[in-house]
């Protein structure tokens, strides 16, 4: 049973490893037993691998049923740049098992599919990157009942607080009351919503049920033009520097406002005074570029991004007539200004009738969603197998 989901995008590689209770139940034979726990030593006993890989512990999910085993769910991300050095780091630590199936997504479970094969021996069951990002999506909020939230007052620094969002009941409570386990029965999503995945570039998506969805739209200005911008105007280096600048700085100093234009709001088409008319747009003299701090600059391209995609999301969800709006993909990590952008371009211009929901396990989906697909295959193998029918002894492999 494969126990890895990789989801290899064009920024961060996203690695969703399964670590069963009993080890016993899962495995064949001794050796996998023991190549199982040696993996399990080698994951959990770090936090971070080499100089970039990173284990995200405060997302780690317990106790989560996958084919009808119980076990853990570990998430760990790395650059894709570094991809070869990942599959040469499997390779001389003997992790990789002959013919075993991982299952993986993303534009990079085809470019390095040849090389993984290859060099590891390994089958990839390869999956369709936003199918699995829908399948993510649904199962962990159906496991994980405080998964999804919004934002009631995003832009108001004193009101602002985080509400969790429970899709099924479409009740909510803040985000420091517990939940018990009573009440995951009744998670589950309602349908329609619309899904922003914001990742290097945008995708976005009108989910009409499970395994019913739509590609309806995109935008390469996403978190990889963000990045792109933040290097080059304030010399970042990576996007924890580029949102630390970004949280100090203030793009009023860089952007042209209505208020800048008007003097006042343009109250006849509702604009007000500080809705930004012109990303960038007080810059363009020479002597005002004297004063900016490459904070402001961060700042500007932040909120120049968010409510590109904001405006995007917004009329998809307006032309499907869909009311609730999830945003996920790993810009949104570590960026609540972002969010909060989000959230209040949602609310406002929909005069308070949509909703942007946010879920906890930001870029993750993908890869928990190609892993646990591959499950629901197996299981449905399994079961035809039970009934009679005669299938091929292989692993899947498309
Ligand atoms: N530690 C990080 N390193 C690099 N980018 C990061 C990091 N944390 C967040 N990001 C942001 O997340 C974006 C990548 O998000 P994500 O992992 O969801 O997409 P991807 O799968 O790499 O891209 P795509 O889906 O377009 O192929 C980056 O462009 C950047 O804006
Ligand atoms: C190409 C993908 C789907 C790869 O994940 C993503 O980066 C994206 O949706 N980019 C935006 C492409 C567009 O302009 O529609």
């Amino acid at each position: 049973m494969p126990w890895f989901g990789l989801d290899i995008g064009g920024t961060l590689s996203k690695l969703v490893y399964f670590e069963p209770n009993d080890y016993r139940d899962f495995f064949n034979n001794e050796e996998e037993v023991q190549r199982g726990k040696n993996i399990r030593y080698y994951l959990l006993n770090n936090k971070a691998y080499g100089k970039t890989g990173i284990r995200d512990e405060h997302l780690q999910m317990d106790n989560v049923v996958i084919n009808n085993s119980t076990g853990t769910l570990h998430f760990i991300r790395f650059p894709t740049e570094r991809m070869t050095h990942f599959i040469q780091l499997v390779k001389s630590k003997g992790f990789a098992q002959f013919r075993s199936t991982v299952c993986a997504t993303g534009g990079g479970a085809i470019k390095f599919a040849a090389e993984m094969e290859n060099e590891l021996g390994m089958q990839l069951h390869k999956a369709d990157e936003l199918e699995s990002l829908i399948s993510g999506i649904e199962f962990i909020a159906e496991n994980f009942v405080d998964e999804c939230y919004y934002y009631d007052n995003p832009l108001d620094s004193e009101k602002c607080r985080k509400v969790i969002w429970r899709w099924s009941s479409a009740r909510c409570s803040t985000t420091d009351s517990q939940y018990t386990n009573e009440n995951r029965a009744e998670s589950g999503l309602q349908y329609p919503y619309v899904v922003c995945n914001i990742g290097s570039g945008v995708s976005v998506l009108v989910v009409h049920g499970h395994n019913k969805f739509q590609r309806v739209s995109g935008s390469s200005i996403g978190g990889g033009f963000f990045q792109g911008m933040c290097s080059l105007l304030c010399n970042s280096n990576s996007f924890e520097d580029s949102i630390e600048l970004a949280t100090k700085g203030d793009n009023k100093n860089v952007d042209k406002l209505v208020g800048d234009i008007y003097g006042s709001a343009y109250e006849s088409i509702g604009l007000p005074y500080d809705t930004v008319a012109a990303s960038l747009g007080k810059i363009s003299d020479p002597s005002d570029r004297e004063h900016i701090r490459p904070e402001d600059l961060a700042r500007s391209a932040l909120v120049t991004v968010a409510n590109n995609i904001g405006s995007i999301a917004f009329n998809v969800a307006k032309q499907h007539g869909i009311d609730r709006i999830a945003f996920v993909g790993n810009f949104l990590r570590v960026n609540p200004i972002a969010a909060r952008h989000l959230a209040h371009a949602m609310n406002f211009w929909s005069k308070g009738t949509k909703k942007a929901l946010f879920l906890v396990h930001e870029g993750y989906f993908g890869s928990v969603g190609c892993f646990q697909q591959l499950h629901d295959v197996t299981q449905m193998r399994r079961l035809l197998r039970s009934k009679g029918v005669n299938l091929s002894s292989e692993p899947m492999n498309t």
